[in-house]
């Protein structure tokens, strides 16, 4: 399923590209994105929804955003993003800010889960399979919302929904 999907995003990007000023807008109007002072966001690959336009509509705003680099044992630690220039590339290929300790935040106002597929009925979803987001989230207590444009739609899960899968709080759909 998770291979087909990649396929599916891959053929769907101009579509997914196109979708995402309309599910920025729709962002920067929700509660959820008003209300935080912190948000965590990732740097999107190419098949994703690109997250340049959130990271810099938050700066804009004054808030914080905070972006995973994956640790040990399938945990990501939250760090704050400064610049694209102070990235560096995961051996998954994903840009990730530089890990030190003392600026670690595990607990932003809001985070912005990526995906492949969100089941719109039941607000699960299915990621790249490393599990980071669920063992993260499992011990997050703040809010989580994603970003879903029509290539990850998908009215309900017709995937298996495993134990530890944690539902995101809200959809937003282009
Ligand atoms: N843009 C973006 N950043 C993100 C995520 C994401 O979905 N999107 N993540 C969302 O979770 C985390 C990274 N997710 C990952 C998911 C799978 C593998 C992975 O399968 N890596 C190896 C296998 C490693 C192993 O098994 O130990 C591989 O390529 O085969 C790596 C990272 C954090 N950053
Ligand atoms: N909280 C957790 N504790 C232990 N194992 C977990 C936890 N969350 C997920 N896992 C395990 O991690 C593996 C990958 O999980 P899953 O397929 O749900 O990944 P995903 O949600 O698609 O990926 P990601 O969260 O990285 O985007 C599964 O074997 C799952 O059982």
């Amino acid at each position: 399923m998770r291979q087909q999907q990649i396929q599916k995003l891959a053929q769907s990007k101009d579509k997914t590209q196109l979708e995402a000023e309309i599910l920025l807008q729709k962002l920067l109007e929700s509660p959820e994105w008003k209300n935080a002072k912190s948000i965590a966001t990732t740097i999107s690959g190419s098949i994703e929804v690109p997250t340049t336009p959130v990271i810099e509509a938050a700066l804009a705003a004054g808030k914080t955003v905070y972006i995973p680099k994956t640790m040990p044992h399938r945990q990501m630690a939250f760090l704050p993003f400064v610049s694209y220039d102070k990235l560096v590339k995961s051996s998954f290929g994903l840009l990730e800010p530089e890990y030190d300790e003392k600026l670690v935040n595990q607990e932003p106002d809001l985070v912005i889960v990526p995906g492949l597929a969100f089941a719109i009925d039941s607000h699960y979803r299915v990621g790249f399979g490393g599990g980071y987001y669920d063992r993260f989230l499992a011990k997050y207590s703040g809010k989580t919302l994603a970003l879903v444009p029509s290539a990850m739609e998908f009215a309900t899960a017709d995937w298996e929904i495993g134990e530890y899968d944690i539902k995101i709080g809200k959809l937003i759909r282009a």
